[in-house]
């Protein structure tokens, strides 16, 4: 079991997409816990994006182990702190006094193991009773693509999909072995943490509210007919 300050870590820089960045440089760190059945896989999935490893020998999760992951988005400096939780069920209790203060929650469940689906809505159940569901970002997480057929993992897919939309998570479909969408995974995982942070910083800090944040949903082309409409009224 390894813990916060023996941790390995490893830099990364998103892509400068959509994220804003509000220059208080106070952006730190976001946990995120990794649950699901015993070896669906969910240590393979971090290591192969911390470390690019993988290794085919299972060796059980014992309670937690722990995974920093440091990130530059818009040159500011954030983290992503991985625990990776056991699926066992004699080690399950440890690992849930881990579960509190979880910015979002990976679910894990194999492609080709009915059964781990199924057993997804009881992991993610009591990963919420530790964390407020209003505030917690959620993903699931289909793993070892590799090993399913198109045709059965199409059908799989139709209901992991469905299973995400009850949970209100974003389904993801990666393989730890070939690397498949790992990467691209992770980097979702920090950009939707990232701009969550942002919002809360911004919604604490007394200088700047939310409220002056502007959302805009419509096109370049809407936004030139409004305009248009705007000016149109004001001359007449
Ligand atoms: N082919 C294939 N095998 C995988 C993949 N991911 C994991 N495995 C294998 O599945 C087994 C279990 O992987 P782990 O990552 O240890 O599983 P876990 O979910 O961490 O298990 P616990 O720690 O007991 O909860 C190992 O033998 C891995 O090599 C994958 O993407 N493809
Ligand atoms: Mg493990």
């Amino acid at each position: 079991m390894r813990l916060p300050g023996d941790s390995c870590s490893g830099d990364h820089s998103l892509p400068q997409g959509k994220l804003a960045c509000t220059g208080n440089g106070r952006f730190k760190i976001s946990k995120i816990i990794v649950v699901g059945d015993l070896s669906v896989g969910k240590t393979c999935l971090i290591n192969r994006f911390c470390k690019d490893t993988f290794d085919k020998n299972y060796k059980a999760t014992i309670g937690v182990d722990f995974e920093m992951e440091r990130f530059e988005v818009l040159g500011v400096p954030f983290s992503l702190q991985l625990w990776d939780t056991a699926g066992q069920e004699r080690f399950k209790c440890i690992a849930s006094t881990y579960y509190r203060g979880a910015q979002a929650i990976v679910i894990v469940f194999d492609v080709n193991n009915v059964a781990s689906l199924a057993h997804t809505r009881q992991w993610l159940a009591d990963a919420l009773k530790e964390n407020d569901p209003s505030n917690v970002i959620l993903f699931l997480v289909g793993s070892k693509k590799d090993l399913s057929p198109p045709a059965q993992y199409s059908l799989m897919e139709r209901d992991a999909i469905k299973v995400a939309k009850e949970m209100q998570a974003e389904y993801w479909a990666v393989s730890s072995l070939t690397g498949e969408n790992v990467r691209e995974f992770f980097f979702r995982v920090a950009s939707l943490t990232f701009e969550s942070s942002v919002l809360a910083e911004l919604e604490k800090s007394s200088a700047r509210k939310i409220g002056d944040i502007v959302r805009i949903h419509s096109t370049d082309s809407d936004l030139y007919l409004t305009a248009q409409r705007r000016k149109s009224k004001c001359c007449l």
